[in-house]
């Protein structure tokens, strides 16, 4: 990793800049690909699945002897490990259903809001590089708890796991579809996809694409949700080859994925890059490791104050925090996708089976969106009753802003009701 030793405040935007992508220039792929799906539906899958995926593919959907045969070709120790983390994750997003509170504003007037699951939903599970089974039941679950009745995934990948992941999750309908098309078919529907309302998943720089795209025709997403990231601040307490080996867990996300460590301590940094080149040697997925560690940064800081200064400046997908205090230093964050503390904190864990979900947002958007959690898969409804006491309580307070508003409609609307009641 390039070491950048204490560098003045005007340096931090180009330093903290994530590899910069040619958005025009994907979009201008991108755009054909969602074209094709609305226009020509399965056949253009076809087109689709063949040029970017290599397959042939009559029937998209996963059939019900794939599924029934997935749970046998897993072994033991994997179907326990998916059905605990099922557990954690099912647990902590339970914990998020909020309970319905009827709030009376003023005698007579009572408001109250309702949760309701987004009706019909897509899921799209990574399966380029990786089968990310995880985010089965990082997006299945909380669609789960939020009582969402349709619930369509698509993923490149027919590994036996997203199907058993699937199947625990209560997924209506899921197809062997990726990229940019698996999007647009959600989006757009087609003979065999249906159509959703709300899309969510992770994904490369083209389902990101597809996925912004198609928000701008009234199709909700979750986030911008692209290449992972992690930041780790790290002091004298924090162990290098425990860090090392964070900063590689995203790293093998993607060649586009970028890392960032900030420290107080030269000599940290210098363990770290030593244990990067020890450790880098381990992994079968090295060279995509390789390149992302070469986009990537460590900077020494004066202090701590500086540290958290450039890490909300960043806005990380994931933070590490090990340093002493972290909990502390925790409270001062105030832009991050998840924050993990203390040294026995890896993120994987995150990623897997801790509870947390792992679907994040990336690339600074951590300023603004939270994560996916089970209020994405609702809509929050008011309802309001208004009694005869009521009316005539706030009956003149609307009458008055609506004549300054000159609404003189709005105003007769609460008039009428008033007169009748003289
Ligand atoms: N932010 C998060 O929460 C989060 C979580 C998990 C994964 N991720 C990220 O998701 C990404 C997964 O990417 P992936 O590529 O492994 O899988 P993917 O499923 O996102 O994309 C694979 C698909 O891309 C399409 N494709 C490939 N080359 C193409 C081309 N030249 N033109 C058009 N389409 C093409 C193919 O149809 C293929 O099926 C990684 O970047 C990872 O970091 C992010
Ligand atoms: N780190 C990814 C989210 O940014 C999620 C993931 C899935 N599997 C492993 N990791
Ligand atoms: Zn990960």
């Amino acid at each position: 990793m390039n070491i950048i030793s204490y560098p003045e405040r005007s340096e931090w935007p180009e330093l903290l800049t994530r590899p910069v992508q040619d958005s025009s220039a994907i979009e201008a792929k991108v755009l054909p690909i969602l074209d094709l799906v609305k226009t020509k539906g399965d056949e253009g899958l076809r087109e689709l699945a063949k040029k970017f995926d290599g397959i042939d593919l009559n029937e998209f959907a996963f059939s019900q002897e794939e599924f029934d045969t997935a749970e046998d070709q897993l072994d033991e120790t994997l179907k326990a490990a998916i059905r605990q983390a099922y557990q954690n994750i099912h647990t902590f997003h339970k914990a998020q259903l909020q309970s319905v509170e009827k709030i009376e504003t003023m005698p007579g007037v009572t408001c109250w809001r309702r949760s309701v699951g987004i009706e019909k939903v897509g899921i799209y599970i990574p399966g380029g590089t990786a089968p990310l089974f995880s985010t089965v039941l990082m997006l299945g679950i909380p669609a789960q708890l939020a009582g969402c009745k349709e619930v369509v995934l698509c993923t490149p990948s027919n590994h036996p796991a997203i199907l058993f992941a699937a199947k625990l999750v209560g997924v209506t309908s899921a197809f062997r579809i990726g990229g940019a098309q698996a999007i647009a078919a959600m989006a757009y529907g087609t003979e065999s996809v249906p159509k959703v309302y709300k899309i969510f998943g992770p994904g490369n720089q083209y389902v990101t694409t597809a996925k912004m795209l198609i928000s701008k025709e009234g199709i909700a997403i979750d986030m911008p949700a692209g290449p992972s990231e992690v930041a780790v601040y790290a002091d004298d307490t924090a162990v290098a080859s425990f860090v090392a080996a964070d900063l590689l867990s995203q790293a093998e996300h993607g060649a586009d994925s970028q890392v960032l460590l900030v420290s107080t301590s030269e000599k940290f940094l210098a363990e770290v890059n030593d244990e990067l080149t020890l450790q880098l040697e381990q992994l079968p997925r090295r060279d995509l490791a390789f390149q992302s560690i070469t986009n990537s940064k460590a900077i020494l800081v004066n202090s701590a104050y500086e540290a958290i200064d450039i890490l909300n400046d960043y806005a990380a997908e994931h933070l590490i925090l090990s340093v002493e205090d972290a909990e502390l230093v925790a409270e001062k964050i105030f832009n991050a996708g998840s924050i993990f503390l203390g040294n026995y904190t890896p993120e994987s864990c995150g990623d897997y089976a801790s509870g947390t979900n792992h679907t994040l947002p990336t690339n600074g958007y951590a300023r603004a969106f939270s994560g996916v959690s089970v209020d994405s898969f609702v809509k929050k409804i008011t309802v309001q009753h208004i009694t005869e006491i009521g009316i005539r309580n706030i009956g003149p307070t609307v009458e008055a802003m609506a004549e300054a508003e000159s609404l003189d409609a709005h105003k007769r609307a609460v008039s009428i009701r008033l007169k009748s009641l003289l």
